[in-house]
């Protein structure tokens, strides 16, 4: 039996990582790239789209449409937070690459989801990569969305561990912490994978030597973009290694079973010293209140990770491109 491709749209802030998960994509027949939306996080919204564009240029994917995401919060907040420390002030590891030739679509990043998921309703599953601003605006612009969406896999939360910008929060939900509760209370289909998950699955600085020496278009591309996140790495954590949190993300929608999942509901801490936290409601305990999580729909958690299986996965399809 030949299983058609799952439908994906890729919400990204390319950044280092999520080159890593767009090329991972394309080399992954188990799902079609219908189009990339783009939002600020590693780099600013307009150098996202800009670096979208790139890489579909570099990957000669350019029948793919990119549409521009939002350029401030849902909140309307135009203080953000770039992570250019992490993945340089280009987004893509200090190379200055030319321009992109090709242009985003007129349509913007949450019109072009909704458009989509009414044309296929069940049927496309978004991979959010960033902040959730273009998906909270798609599910405030159309009520349906929610409902219309297949899934929605996101690379977000520190659930029950510390986060990554401070000992509360992970970088894509205090990006817009308002959105990421927006999402998680939908309604909609979402599985969260959060940090807890992603801090497991290490590309070694053996591994890149391994990338390195593959002739594959995609893993050359790489290894010359890489170099800033493995010095941040270096730096900023014990572990000799990079984490692969976006390419770990994808495979949720590639190949679930890599993962275990606990189903609760989650909110979002969006004030105070806090802000950004996401706190899972276990469901262990009959609170005897109502609370802020009662009768909230549920979402899906990623829990345990085959890490082994998930970094040699990334590598092999990375490697023979
Ligand atoms: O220390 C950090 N600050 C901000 N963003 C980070 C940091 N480390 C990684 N990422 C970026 O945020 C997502 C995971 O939280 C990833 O997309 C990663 O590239």
């Amino acid at each position: 039996m030949v299983l058609e491709p799952k439908k994906i749209i890729i919400d990204t802030d390319p950044g280092i990582d999520d080159a890593m998960a767009i090329f991972l994509a394309f080399k992954s027949p188990e799902v079609e790239v219908i189009g990339l939306t783009t939002i600020y996080g590693n780099v600013y919204t307009t150098l996202a789209t800009k670096n979208a564009l790139h890489l579909l240029e570099v990957a000669g994917r350019t029948d793919i449409p990119v549409a521009e995401g939002s350029q401030v919060t849902l909140t309307k907040d135009t203080k953000l937070r770039i992570a250019d420390f992490v993945h340089g002030a280009d987004g893509l590891g200090n190379q200055n690459f030319p321009p992109p030739k090709g242009k985003p679509i007129e349509q913007s990043a949450a019109a072009f989801l909704v458009e989509q998921a009414n044309l296929c309703p069940g049927k496309i599953t978004v991979v959010a990569l960033g902040p959730l601003t273009n998906i909270a605006l798609a599910i405030q612009l159309d009520p349906a969305f929610a409902k219309n969406i297949g899934q929605i896999v996101l690379l977000g939360g520190a659930f029950s561990v510390n986060g990554n910008v401070n000992p509360a929060t992970e970088a894509n939900i205090v990006g817009d912490p308002d959105a990421a509760d927006v999402v998680f209370i939908s309604g909609a289909d979402v599985v969260a994978v959060g940090i807890n998950v992603t801090h497991q699955a290490v590309m070694t600085d053996a591994d890149r030597d391994k990338l390195a020496q593959s002739n594959g278009k995609f893993a050359q591309y790489l290894c010359q973009i890489l170099e800033v996140y493995f010095s941040y790495h270096h730096d900023a954590y014990a572990t000799r290694g990079v984490y692969l949190h976006d390419p770990t993300a994808l495979l949720v929608a590639i190949n679930p079973s890599l993962f275990t999942y606990m189903e609760g509901v989650v909110r979002v801490q969006t004030s105070g010293i806090t802000r950004g936290l996401t706190l899972f409601d276990n469901r262990q305990k009959r609170f005897a209140e109502i609370t802020e999580w009662t009768d909230k729909p549920t979402v899906k958690v990623a829990v345990t990770v085959d890490a082994k299986a998930v970094v040699k996965l990334i590598m092999d399809r990375l490697m023979y491109s």
